[in-house]
């Protein structure tokens, strides 16, 4: 079973409009943890996770998953940045990704309820979506992700624009998921939360892996200099 969802990216590079804007990478995740991918903006955190979902188009290289790409696709979710909803109820909006793949209504019913509970928005479920504030927006999108129990999470900073209260109800859903085994790929600015969640760190730099190493070692001494500079909030150029 560990070895189900990992994935490896060999000699992996993204260009556009003639410049390299990922690569080359290569890199190996393992199934099980929670990877946070770190770097200045534009070091190229988001074309990453896009092309590890494979919705980013490759210039040159692989992404192998373990299991077959389109097994893989399936058994992964990906929330982005500013999640998009349904113009419909907080109960309609859960139950979509169910209802496209074909679950029965009683499990649907007892699903949305579940999930509704476990965002904080038992109270809501017949309220437009879209009407939701921010924070309520992206509990939302990530109970939607989470609803089918995908073995792989794509995370695109998913508290930017949060206050504290939010950012500590998404940080609790996404530990408790690590915890019932989902994998967890994340972007974030906040070092704070990547100390809080991450067990493993990716750290890009101008498109390219710059280090990769567990959290708790990469945090307190990582290795480059220019890792340093990050982890101490200086301006990277
Ligand atoms: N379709 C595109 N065409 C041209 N350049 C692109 C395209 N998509 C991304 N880029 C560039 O590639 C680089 C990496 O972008 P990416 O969004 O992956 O970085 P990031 O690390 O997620 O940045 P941020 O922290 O600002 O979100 C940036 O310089 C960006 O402007």
């Amino acid at each position: 079973m560990t070895s189900l969802m990992s994935v490896k990216l060999s000699d992996l590079v993204v260009k556009r409009r003639g410049s390299t804007i990922l690569g080359p990478i290569d890199l190996e995740l393992g199934s099980e943890g929670f990877t946070v991918v770190l770097g200045p903006n534009g070091a190229g955190k988001t074309t990453l996770l896009k092309v590890l979902h494979g919705v980013e188009r490759v210039t040159r290289g692989s992404v192998d998953w373990s299991i077959p790409a389109e097994a893989a696709r399936e058994a992964q979710s990906y929330v982005f940045q500013n999640p998009i909803m349904l113009r419909r109820t907080v109960a309609q909006n859960l139950a979509y990704p169910l209802k496209v793949h074909g679950v029965d209504k009683a499990t649907v019913e007892i699903l949305i309820r579940e999930w509704a509970e476990r965002i904080g928005l038992a109270d809501a479920m017949d309220r437009p979506a879209p009407r939701l504030s921010g924070g309520e927006k992206q509990k939302l999108a990530l109970g939607r992700a989470l609803i089918r129990k995908p073995k792989v999470l794509f995370l695109d900073e998913p508290c930017a624009n949060l206050d504290g209260r939010a950012t500590r109800d998404i940080e609790d859903l996404l530990l408790q998921a690590s915890k019932d085994g989902t994998k967890i790929i994340m972007t974030t600015h906040d070092l704070g939360q990547c100390r809080r969640l991450a067990s493993d760190v990716v750290f890009l730099l101008n498109g390219k892996v710059h280090e990769v190493g567990v959290a708790e070692s990469f945090m307190a001494s990582p290795r480059t200099p220019e890792a340093r500079s990050f982890l101490n909030g200086d301006i990277l150029v």
